[in-house]
């Protein structure tokens, strides 16, 4: 990094992507940093018909950036954090973390209806690829029945018009940064849907050895609360091993006492069992508590569940 040339941040190239990247220009502009984007497709862009979870990659959505930055080619990336997966390459550091938006998922209702998710008849079709969101429905109401359907989030809403599906499920943040929050009917809450480790947060990567840029993320577009939040939420996937391969999910946050408020859930992919726990601890214990709740889930069941999983599909 020199003083005067403009940074490039490596960004994917769909709407959202680009909008958290124009985000993050904008804070550093703020700052009086100038920066450019340099548009990078990555695998999960390109494979648009797989559920993510069985591209069976971690790094479907970033190994792209990563090369980039490794290269030289870029200087930072912005990525949906809960894309990032919970180890990064060696050479790459998550330098800052963006402030968060709604952690929570959406329940959007097919455009010709008005049904809520509270009041989707017996039977209802609710399309979603995530393993977590699909394995929460289903533990929640066993009689829906859960569709795949994977795109951005434009094609995904688009799909829906056409189908004849009930609904579907979406991040809220996503909707809201592509001003589509219009289309939500329900946003979920945390007790029938645990949100994704990471999810409405953004991470900033870039080189480890790149430590004047790593000061200046710090000082600009870092958000320590958020960054607090997502330390516990990666240390409990770390732990169970597996972000959007696994039907798992971590919501922390900071409650009115200034704790760390984490909760944490590992569910069977039809819905069959489903264990959910909480942790409240001070804030300098979130790493230790993400660990331990993802620990205490795979103690009661959750391993025995998500072992059951990783062979059937993956071998
Ligand atoms: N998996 C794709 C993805 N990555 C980040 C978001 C939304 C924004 C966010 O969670 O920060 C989405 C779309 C969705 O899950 O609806």
């Amino acid at each position: 990094m020199s003083d005067s040339a403009p940074l490039v941040i490596g960004t994917r190239g769909s709407a959202l992507a680009l909008w958290q990247a124009r985000r993050i220009q904008q804070q550093l502009r703020r700052h009086d940093h100038d920066s450019t984007l340099q548009r990078i497709s990555t695998r999960g862009d390109r494979v648009q018909d797989v559920p993510i979870s069985e591209i069976g990659d971690e790094s479907v959505f970033t190994k792209e950036l990563d090369r980039a930055l490794l290269d030289g080619r870029i200087d930072c990336a912005v990525h949906s954090l809960k894309d990032l997966p919970s180890r990064l390459p060696s050479g790459i550091v998550l330098a800052a973390v963006g402030q968060r938006a709604s952690p929570f998922d959406a329940f959007v209702g097919h455009p010709d209806t008005t049904t809520t998710l509270q009041d989707l008849p017996q039977g209802a079709v609710v399309a979603t690829a995530s393993l977590r969101r699909r394995a929460q429905l289903l533990a929640w109401r066993s009689d829906l029945t859960v569709v795949p359907v994977r795109g951005n989030v434009d094609s995904r809403l688009e799909t829906l018009a056409e189908s004849d599906w009930h609904g579907m499920v979406l991040a809220v943040a996503g909707l809201e940064r592509l001003d589509r929050g219009d289309v939500i009917r329900t946003v979920i809450p945390h007790d029938i849907m645990v949100p994704a480790v990471g999810q409405g947060a953004l991470g900033i990567t870039c080189r480890t050895e790149d430590s004047a840029l790593r000061t200046l993320l710090r000082g600009t577009v870092h958000d320590l609360e958020t960054a607090t939040a997502v330390t516990a939420e990666r240390s409990f996937m770390k732990r169970i091993e597996g972000g959007c391969q696994v039907p798992t999910g971590a919501w922390a946050r900071l409650n009115a006492a200034h704790q760390l408020v984490i909760d944490g859930c590992v569910a069977a992919l039809d819905g069959s069992e489903s264990f959910r726990d909480r942790r409240t601890v001070p804030l300098d214990k979130a790493r230790a508590a993400g660990s331990e709740l993802a620990q205490d889930l795979l103690d009661v069941g959750g391993a025995e569940v998500l072992d059951g999983i990783r062979t059937s599909e993956f071998s």
